[in-house]
């Protein structure tokens, strides 16, 4: 299974729509790839708070169609990234896109964890509420996450729970903090013994460099490509068995001890 992390640059310069047609042109591109996967709020940029309202699409709204189409025309899975999502009642949510290679919508995912503290996404969007995983056809299972969900273990446990392979992660990170961000990454594939595709942006906007360095991990932990800090293409072959020997091998997800009790219930 090949898979191409698209890691788009986002800058003020490039206006939302010449975004939109370079990152289609880019999927068009990867026709040889199986699945690929674009940066979290690639559109509007994930700090460009200011914009989010503006920016807003719903559901089946200009992403969603061109992106369906640049499936379609390059017959692949396309992880979309995720883009401010205005629902029916107005909320805005962090919504990341999976279209399948007829161009349909395979599954979204509403980002659960909210970054910010008191600003930005964490008091301008809604959470979600659902763990979402999806089979590709002979191949992976795909437990979705996006950007901050990285820091909460217990999330990508419960997509392991439901039968996830591969943890797909699209990403706004900052350069700032590039050391936690292949840390974690690297660890929720050890601990999870399952492939990590992590595809952050390049540049600079809202005044935030960007990290870059979208990665992919293996499930034995091993670095199997890892982007730059600019635009770019990450292509790299995933064999879909390595998941089930390395569980086989190495057993430790066998060995949680789950239900153990508390010192405020232990009686
Ligand atoms: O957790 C972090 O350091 C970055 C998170 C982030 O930038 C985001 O979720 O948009």
């Amino acid at each position: 299974m090949r898979a191409s992390l698209i890691q788009i640059a986002v800058d003020p310069d490039e206006s939302v729509e010449s975004r939109r047609r370079r990152a289609a042109s880019l999927v068009r591109e990867q026709a040889e790839s199986d699945l690929v996967v674009l940066p979290e709020l690639w559109p509007v940029g994930a700090f460009a708070y200011q914009q989010f309202e503006q920016e807003a699409e719903p559901p089946a709204g200009p992403t969603h169609e061109a992106m369906a189409k640049a499936a379609s025309d390059a017959g692949v899975w396309l992880h979309a990234g995720s883009i401010v999502e205005k629902a029916a009642d107005g909320t805005l949510y962090n919504t990341a896109l999976v279209f399948s290679p007829t161009g349909g919508l395979a599954a979204s995912y509403r980002k659960i964890h909210r970054f910010g503290f008191d600003k930005g996404e964490a008091v301008l969007m809604g959470a979600g509420e659902d763990l979402v995983t999806l089979p590709v056809p002979g191949g992976l299972t795909l437990g979705l996450a996006t950007c901050y969900d990285l820091r909460f273990p217990e999330l990508f446990r419960g997509l392991v729970d439901a039968g996830a392979q591969a943890l797909v992660i699209p990403a706004g990170w900052p350069a700032r903090r590039r050391d936690h961000w292949t840390l974690l990454v690297r660890a929720r594939a050890v601990e999870n013994q399952a492939y990590v595709l992590a595809c952050g942006t390049a540049g600079t906007h809202a005044g935030v460099e960007q990290a870059g360095h979208s990665i992919v991990v293996d499930p034995w932990g091993e670095v199997l490509a890892e982007a730059g800090p600019d635009e770019e293409v990450l292509t790299v072959d995933l064999d879909p068995a390595k998941v089930t020997t390395t569980r086989d091998v190495f057993p430790a997800l066998k060995d949680r001890r789950l239900g153990l009790p508390t010192p405020a219930t232990r009686p």
